[in-house]
This record gives C-alpha cells, sequence and structure tokens, in this order.
C-alpha cells in the first residue's frame, strides 16, 4: 500500500515571515494519515526544517548534478541534505523551460540527489500543443525514459504529472485524462523497473490543485497525491488539501 503524498512547491515565494504558515501547517497536522512535504526556496530551507515539526519534510527545489566546485548560485544535492531537505523536485517544467534543462540533465541530477541520500520528484508533463496533437503519451514515455536513473527504490522515486497548461492556470485536465496519464506512468514504472519499484513508487498529479477539486483528483486511480503550487502558500488552503488525501 503506498502512502498518500502531499507536497507543496513554494517555487520563488516565501521569506522568513512566511514560515508562520509552516508553523501553522504543523500545528494542523500532528499525526497526518499521509506524507507532507513542503519545499521552500532554498534560503529557507534551514529555518523550515526547525519549524516544521517531525511530521513535515522539507525539500530543495533543484539541485546541481555535480557534488561541489565552480558553479555559481548552484546548490549540490549534498548541501540541500546538510540543510534538513529530504526530498528534492527535479525536472519542474519552469526549469525545464527557463534554464534548458534536458531529460539528461534531470536524470544526472537525479543520481546525484540519489547519491547524496535525497528522495526524488521527478516532474513530467505535456504542452498544451502537444495534448492537442495527441502526442501527450509519447511525449510522457519519452520523459520517464530519459529523466528516471536506473538506480531508483520504490522509496525515493516520486513522479510528478503536471501537465504544463495546467499550471498556474486554474486549468485542469478531466478526471479521464489525469486517470489515463498515472496508469500510464504506472506502466511504464512497472515495465522498467519491475513491479516492486513499480508499485511502490508515487505518482502525484500537479496543476491548479485547490481545495475545490482535490478530493475529486484523488479519487482517480494510481494518484497517490498532489505537487501543489499556488495553493500550498496559505497553510489553510494547503491543509484543506491535505485532508481530502487523508480522506480519500
Ligand atoms: O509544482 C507545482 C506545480 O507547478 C503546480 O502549480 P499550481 O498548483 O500553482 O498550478
Amino acid at each position: 500500500m503506498r502512502r498518500k503524498l502531499a507536497a507543496g512547491n513554494w517555487k520563488m515565494n516565501g521569506l522568513g515571515a512566511n514560515l508562520a504558515e509552516l508553523e501553522k501547517l504543523s500545528g494542523l497536522h500532528g499525526a497526518p494519515d499521509c506524507e507532507i512535504l513542503i519545499c521552500p526556496p532554498a534560503t529557507l530551507i534551514s529555518t523550515a526544517r526547525v519549524q516544521a515539526g517531525e511530521q513535515i519534510a522539507i525539500g530543495g527545489q533543484d539541485c546541481h548534478e555535480n557534488t561541489s566546485g565552480a558553479h555559481t548560485g548552484d546548490i549540490s544535492a549534498e548541501m540541500l541534505k546538510d540543510a534538513g531537505a529530504s526530498h528534492v523536485i527535479l525536472g519542474h517544467s519552469e526549469r525545464r523551460e527557463d534554464h534548458d534543462e534536458s531529460d539528461s540533465d534531470v536524470r544526472q541530477k537525479a543520481c546525484a540527489a540519489i547519491e547524496a541520500g535525497l528522495k526524488v520528484v521527478i516532474c513530467v508533463g505535456e504542452s498544451l500543443e502537444e495534448r492537442e496533437t495527441n502526442n501527450t503519451l509519447d511525449i510522457i514515455g519519452g520523459q520517464l525514459a530519459g529523466s528516471i536513473p536506473d538506480q531508483v527504490t520504490g522509496e525515493n522515486l516520486v513522479v510528478a504529472y503536471e501537465p504544463i497548461w495546467a499550471i498556474g492556470t486554474g486549468k485542469v485536465p478531466t478526471l479521464d485524462q489525469i486517470g489515463e496519464v498515472h496508469d500510464f506512468i504506472r506502466t511504464r514504472l512497472e515495465r522498467r523497473f519491475g513491479e516492486g519499484v513499480g508499485r511502490s513508487a508515487r505518482i502525484l498529479y500537479g496543476g491548479s490543485v485547490k481545495p475545490g477539486n482535490a478530493s475529486e483528483i484523488f479519487a482517480v486511480s494510481n494518484v497517490d497525491g498532489a505537487l501543489v503550487g499556488g495553493a500550498s502558500l496559505k497553510a489553510d488552503d494547503f491543509s484543506a488539501i491535505i485532508t481530502a488525501l487523508e480522506k480519500a
């Protein structure tokens, strides 16, 4: 039985004062029936680790593929771990688009993260044009094959399906469309890694998840939780999503 996961990606939002939302969230979910992960900006990871309490995991939003060296402005997986992170989001579409990250880049980062002892949340997702030209499954299949390294386990791999056109737009695929992609991802994971890893890895949906639509999304087959952007910034909103996941 896979443990459900509610993950919040704060993206480039949050100053020290915003950690009050994390403290509030921690107070609201002292004994959650699912895993909770918050990925704040890197500047807040150390303090967030202290303020989150034991029930909330803290993650990074990206890492470099090397462990150290002359890479001004970058952060290694080991540094994230050292700061208190247990997870890292990799291959988010905003990184793939804004920083030209390829599947191969994502795979190398994932290798470094796993080596450092982090769990990886690897994002995949199609553009609107790719969906409208019926290429969604081809695109997702290619991203899965190229981005996920061989050495993942059922415990350290999380895949997040995030249709690019649904991120921050208020648009959400139909439940059938979400189910089709999640079933496809599960099948691909089982085929490549065997049933052990393939059935244990969590698959999250991300893209305009809100308190109002979370329950119906969590009822879809092979949806093991959500990767939430905007609605993870406010403790009350994210708490409502967590509660929906606990009930699913
Ligand atoms: O990482 C999170 C996703 O990009 C979803 O963002 P959103 O919930 O604001 O649409």
